[in-house]
């Protein structure tokens, strides 16, 4: 198994966030995480990129459990997982050849990373991942001259760069227009296929979940709802997932143009 939860649980700040989150992914499977906001997508992702240390339950993560190993080797492992984030975590005055080059320098000795953030050496593979997310003329643009989905592209150009086991993605496209967002989608699974990586995706869209994924996953309340076959998921289980999750019911409809009328007659 590529990822592996058992009974996993995580609480912050005195609150339980996820509870009993039993989930596991082969290498190579392709899954889309949904359900209402809130509901602990992120921090499921945020727990299988080792960011958060679960209370309860074990998880097994590329043949290792995180909290088992030494630092050093869970500095290895982590240079195996990719992390794409909703809001890309760009310094503002860093590069974006920079940023991209930052996606491997898990792989590398402490010297040559170093040197490789002041001077990245294969400009040509930072190239080619910041052409596959249309954005090859931004090389050396400051991260903070670009807008909110261009910055997320370079997020997504890094993670490429990395070329990770398993990669994990916190709403990819939540700034992109719907074409892009399209696109996008399928460059990951594309990407992900080719390189027979294990894929996890959190998505508002409900739709390209559908469009894209073999697998769905339902969370609410910090539990899994449901883990089906997309086939399986018919209106109804998307319904229930969401139900209630409204910021107010919707108005009335207008009445038919006649019966306004009538009321005036
Ligand atoms: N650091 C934290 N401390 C306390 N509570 C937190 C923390 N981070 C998240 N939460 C809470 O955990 C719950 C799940 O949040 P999470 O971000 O995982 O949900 P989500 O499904 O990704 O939501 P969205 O779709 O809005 O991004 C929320 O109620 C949130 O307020």
């Amino acid at each position: 198994m590529s990822l592996q939860f058992d009974s996993v649980s995580l609480q912050l700040g005195g609150t339980d966030i996820l509870r009993a989150i039993s989930l596991s992914l082969a290498q190579g499977e392709q899954a889309a995480l949904i359900g209402p906001s809130g509901a602990g997508k992120t921090s499921l992702l945020l727990l299988a990129a080792t960011r958060y240390r679960p209370g309860h339950g074990s998880l097994n993560l590329l043949g290792d459990n995180p909290w088992h190993v030494s630092p050093r080797w869970l500095a290895g492992l982590r240079s195996r997982i990719g992390m794409i984030y909703q809001a890309a975590p760009l310094p503002a005055r860093q590069r974006v050849v920079h940023a991209v080059a930052a996606g491997r320098l898990g792989q590398m000795s402490g010297w040559s990373a170093l040197r490789q953030l002041v001077w990245p050496d294969d400009t040509a593979a930072i190239l080619d991942s910041l052409q596959r997310v249309a954005l090859a003329d931004k090389l050396w643009q400051r991260c903070d001259q670009l807008s909110g989905g261009q910055r997320q592209r370079v997020g997504i150009a890094r993670v490429l760069h990395q070329r990770p086991a398993l990669i994990l993605a916190d709403e990819p496209v939540a700034a992109l227009d719907p074409r892009l967002a399209d696109d996008t989608i399928r460059l990951l699974c594309d990407e992900a296929a080719a390189r027979q990586s294990t894929l996890l995706v959190s998505l508002h869209s409900v739709e390209l979940a559908l469009a894209y994924f073999p697998r769905i996953i339902g969370v609410r309340d910090g539990q899994i709802m449901f883990d089906l076959p997309r086939e399986q998921v018919h209106p109804g289980v998307v319904s229930a997932l969401y139900a209630g999750e409204r910021l107010r019911e919707p108005a009335e409809p207008p009445a038919p143009a006649a019966s306004r009328q009538d009321l005036r007659c």
